[in-house]
């Protein structure tokens, strides 16, 4: 008996046990920093020459950690190591599968603030931000258990008298995990728990710039008796070991978040049928988005404010959901701008592991640099209203930046610029504004602030996005309750944290008996 599902809360820093435990947390991973991580293949520790070195985002001289890095032999021994213990995975019993994901949940939670510790030091997440994804994996896998009890009763077919039917659910095979960084813990748990309660082994070939947080989701693993070979840690190059694998022969599906390139990439690789290759196979790709949230003239301006301010800048705006668009129609144009423009300049940003800092530094000197480029472009493109430039030394430091008299078609108003950076858009009226929101290729979240109930109409038949909101933030979907993924380049829309999610990783087989 399962007690039922509910989302972890998150933490009231504000309460000094709270404030405490996490300096505790901080003080213990301090003295962890610098520490090397085996590969995990078959459960078997592999040590290599070649490593990857991680480094915290807010302090550019610090090593969080580094690991070794596979080459395409070990990618073909973790393959070995999947396909094996899928032999007998497969016909483990799902509630004992569950179990195994309940047993890791609860010493997650035990150690919740450690871990939101290592994502303070090495995503460059704020104690909130950090709270809040470690909250998420804590969900994914509460949430992922609980429905493969549901699904262990098979398909509801219909009775014929003289024969004995069923339809039950059975695994696909070995999958790859590919995460992106920026919700390292729980997107990475989310999509690995999802695969293997549903009877799969996985190859997790973890983002290179968090390849610890990880490590110590590999080592809970372990500790929560997880037969070896179920999970493999793999981190290694994405274009080296990253593509070996999708195009494996033995590799039955891919479970992928990234960007939109990185995305079609695999998915015209997985298309292709390698020799010895008998099945068609599945890819699972959620990738970006170019977010809006759209003002009306009947709205709570101060509430739309706040609501573009967090979306916008929350995690320095490195969210798939972050809202990269506001589209305000002109009666309260000037007013939205002025007010965001206002409580962006106020904003602290500085090192993610002060907790009076609100916005911490953007991942690293690719991701610095991309955004210094679209400042620039932003500047041409239209008029910088806050922001515009660099936020100090010693790490990758952004200010939250608010761009007036976007054009729809810019460049700022269209390409995916994974930073705290929001181009504000003017609509002549509602229509108009939502033209404007469904005129880019993505179709993430959205989201509408409006008094009038026909406009909230309007919107929730015509915005075309996977998730949408109304009078609240674009971001922050919870497991079991805002089911995510997007529509068109954003994705094939696998709504991860809802009900469907884990028929992806499953095939369902029928049974016919003649009495
Ligand atoms: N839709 C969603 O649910 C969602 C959630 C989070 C992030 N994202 C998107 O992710 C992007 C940011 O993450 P990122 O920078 O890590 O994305 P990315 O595409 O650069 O990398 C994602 C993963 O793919 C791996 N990879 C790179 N090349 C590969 C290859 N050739 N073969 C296999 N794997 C390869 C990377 O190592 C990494 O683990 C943004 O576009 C963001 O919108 C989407
Ligand atoms: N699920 C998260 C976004 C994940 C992508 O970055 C949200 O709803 O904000």
């Amino acid at each position: 008996m399962v007690i039922p599902y509910a989302n972890e809360p998150f933490t009231n820093f504000t309460l000094p046990e709270n404030k405490k435990a996490m300096e505790d947390a901080l003080n213990l991973v301090a003295k962890q920093k610098g520490e090397q991580y085996p590969l995990v293949i078959g459960g078997e520790k592999i040590t290599t020459e070649a490593r990857i070195v991680s480094i915290n985002p807010s302090n550019t001289q610090e090593i969080v950690g580094s690991v070794a890095k596979a080459d395409t032999n070990l990618a073909e021994k973790a393959v070995q190591a999947a396909l094996k213990a899928f032999s007998t995975w497969q016909y483990v019993d799902p509630a004992e599968r569950s179990r195994y994901l309940f047993k890791a949940t609860a010493l997650l939670r035990r150690r919740k603030f450690e871990f939101s510790a290592w994502l303070v030091e090495e995503a460059g997440k704020t104690w909130p931000e950090a709270d809040a994804d470690t909250a998420e994996a804590i969900d994914f896998m509460e949430y992922y258990g609980r429905q493969m009890l549901q699904y262990q009763k098979g398909m509801a077919v219909t009775p014929l008298p003289g024969e004995q039917n069923e339809c039950h659910y059975i695994p696909l095979g070995v999958g790859v995990v590919i995460p992106p960084w920026n919700f390292p813990l729980a997107i990475l748990t989310g999509m690995m728990a999802a695969a293997i309660v549903a009877g799969n082994t996985v190859i997790m070939k973890p983002a290179s710039t968090t390849p610890v947080i990880a490590a110590k989701l590999m080592a809970l693993l372990e500790e929560a008796g997880l037969p070896k070979g179920v999970v493999n840690y793999l981190p290694g190059s994405g274009g080296v070991i990253g593509d070996y694998l999708v195009s494996h022969p033995k590799v039955r599906f891919i479970n992928f978040t990234g960007s939109k390139e990185v995305g079609l990439r695999i998915n015209k690789l997985a298309a292709e049928v390698a020799p010895g290759q008998k099945w068609i196979k599945r890819v699972i790709a959620e990738m970006g988005g170019k977010d809006a949230i759209v003002v009306d003239k009947e709205a709570d301006i101060d509430e739309a404010v706040s609501g573009i301010f967090a979306s916008a800048f929350g995690f320095q705006g490195q969210k798939c959901s972050a809202c990269s668009r506001a589209i305000v129609v002109k009666d309260v144009y000037n007013a939205v701008v002025a007010k965001l423009a206002a409580k962006a300049r106020a904003v602290q940003v500085g090192k993610a592991n002060d907790p009076s800092v609100f916005m911490g530094p953007v991942i690293d000197e690719t991701a610095y640099n991309k955004i210094l480029e679209y400042l620039e472009i932003g500047r041409a493109e239209g008029k910088i209203a806050a922001g515009g430039g660099k936020a100090g030394e010693g790490g990758y430091f952004i200010q939250p930046t608010v761009i007036a008299e976007v054009a729809p078609g810019a460049r700022v108003a269209q390409e995916e610029i994974f930073g705290p950076v929001v181009a504000v858009i003017k609509a002549d009226d509602f229509d108009q504004a939502l033209a404007i929101a469904n005129d880019t290729e993505y179709g993430l979240t959205g989201s509408v602030y409006s008094l009038n109930r026909e406009n909230l109409e309007k919107a929730r038949r015509e915005f075309f996005v996977g998730n949408l909101y109304f009078n609240r933030k674009c971001t922050g979907a919870l497991v079991g309750v805002h089911p995510f993924g997007g529509f068109n380049m954003s994705g094939t829309d696998s709504k991860a944290g809802g009900a469907d999610y884990l028929l992806l990783f499953m095939q369902a087989k029928a049974v016919s008996e003649k009495l």
